[in-house]
């Protein structure tokens, strides 16, 4: 293993395998539940771990990712992302700053570049701030996140609220003022004592800039766009293989699990309920024990041959109602607790395609399912690729960022896991 990453969620890991593998990296996703196969990994050239830890208290964040950096070296990986949001989700306590600054003691380095720019997805940071389409982050949608509300654009001062130490920034011109200028910028920040370095990118042709100035960087950190440009610093050492990998089709019966609240994600659930069996997730109705995951299992067997959609997706009020009776973080994990045991009904009874949008659920369902390392194959949306796991035989996934994928996602993934 030549590179090695720690992703925040489930989906951004798989964000991140599927930009690697584009690169010509032999790439696999592992969870973070290392203990099944830290011994004896299958091997690739690039490794992603997927933890659960963006919502985690600030301490298990730090313990969990120092663990998968550690387990990432000792599989001789020679460069570490540390990969998070390309819409920065944190709070102001954590987690991104405390995670960056741990992981760049235990490398014993002093220099990281922040860079959450996700051109293919609109997502483009400028002067420090963090624009999604032709808004400021904070006038997106993703000020009604569930768990971690954006309300700030600026990147440097998010983050600096969360740091012990200074941030520093590189503003777009210098990254197109040639290599020289913005290895020069580097420098200057790591001599200034500010290790975490907020870098503007707009274009890909940016972050492949960036990517060939932190070649030598023992710690990189962004969302999946900062990886377009490390694929190529391996293969100019001569260290990649580059042979193609193709995956299987996996057909058998599907289902889309939608836990994500996020606007895009709406608009998705209501096309896709329009056409398929569809069945809402009631907060109360959980709490009550009136819907369990097997009684959704059973009924999700009397569907017919279309794909059902079990979802809690709820606008921002349902939500906040939702949230104001059981607590927060309480209804946020008693669904994807009920998410996780469904899939676990789902994958036992034939289910072989799976379906997931949102990050914190998705980590839930693959956790539960117990897919310790995932192949990596086409991608079916900007940022969500088809991923294929273990569990009875194939098991197909998609796991859906809340705010990527196009209108009809949903009925596209089913249709791309089971394409040769
Ligand atoms: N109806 C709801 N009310 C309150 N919280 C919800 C509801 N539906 C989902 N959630 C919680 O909101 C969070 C959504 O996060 P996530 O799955 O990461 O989606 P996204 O990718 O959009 O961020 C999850 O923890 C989920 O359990
Ligand atoms: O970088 C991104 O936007 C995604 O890879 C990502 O991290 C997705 O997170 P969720 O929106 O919580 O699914």
């Amino acid at each position: 293993m030549l590179l090695g990453a720690i992703a925040d969620d489930f989906t951004g890991a798989s964000d991140l395998a599927n930009t690697l593998a584009k690169g010509g990296m032999a790439t696999l996703q592992f969870s973070g539940q290392l203990s099944g196969i830290a011994h004896d990994p299958p091997a690739c050239e690039a490794g992603v771990v997927a933890l659960k830890t963006r919502s985690a208290p600030v301490s298990e964040a730090v313990s969990q990712s120092l663990a998968a950096a550690r387990w990432l070296l000792d599989q001789g990986c020679e460069q570490i992302i540390f990969k998070y949001c390309s819409t920065f989700d944190s709070t102001q306590d954590g987690n991104i700053g405390p995670v960056a600054e741990a992981l760049l003691d235990l490398l014993q380095t002093d220099i990281a570049v922040v860079c959450p720019a996700f051109p293919a997805t609109g997502r483009r940071v400028f002067m420090g701030h963090l624009f999604v389409a032709d808004r400021l982050l904070s006038e997106t949608g993703m000020r009604h996140h569930p768990l971690t509300p954006m309300n700030d654009p600026d990147i440097r001062r998010w983050l600096g609220h969360q740091t012990r130490g200074a941030v520093g920034s590189i503003a777009l011109d210098t990254v197109r003022a040639g290599s020289a200028s913005l290895a020069a910028a580097f420098a200057a920040e790591k001599k200034a004592g500010r290790r975490l370095v907020v870098t503007d990118a707009s274009s890909d042709e940016d972050l492949i800039a960036i990517g060939r100035a932190v070649a030598d960087h023992r710690l990189v950190t962004g969302a999946s766009g900062i990886a377009l440009g490390l694929p190529r610093n391996f293969r100019a050492r001569g260290k990649l293989a580059d042979a193609a990998e193709t995956l299987p089709p996996v057909t058998g019966p599907g289902v889309v699990l939608c836990g994500s609240c996020s606007t895009n994600s709406q608009q998705q659930v209501a096309r896709y309920a329009a056409a398929n069996p569809s069945l809402a997730v009631d907060p109360g109705a959980l709490a009550s024990g009136e819907m369990t995951p097997e009684g959704v299992a059973a009924w999700i067997a009397e569907q017919g041959d279309n794909a059902p959609i079990i979802f809690s997706t709820a606008a921002p009020d349902a939500v906040a109602e939702a949230q104001r009776q059981f607590g927060r973080e309480a209804v946020a994990g008693k669904i994807e607790s009920f998410f996780a045991a469904l899939a676990i009904c789902l994958a036992d009874a034939g289910i072989r395609r799976i379906v997931v949008g949102g990050g914190e659920t998705s980590g839930s369902v693959v956790e539960a399912l117990g897919l310790a390392s995932m192949h990596v194959g086409r991608e079916i949306d900007p940022g969500v690729p088809v991923l294929i796991g273990e569990r009875n035989g194939p098991l197909g996934l998609a796991l859906k960022s809340g705010n990527f994928g196009g209108p009809d996602f949903f009925s596209k993934a089913l249709q791309e896991l089971g394409r040769p």
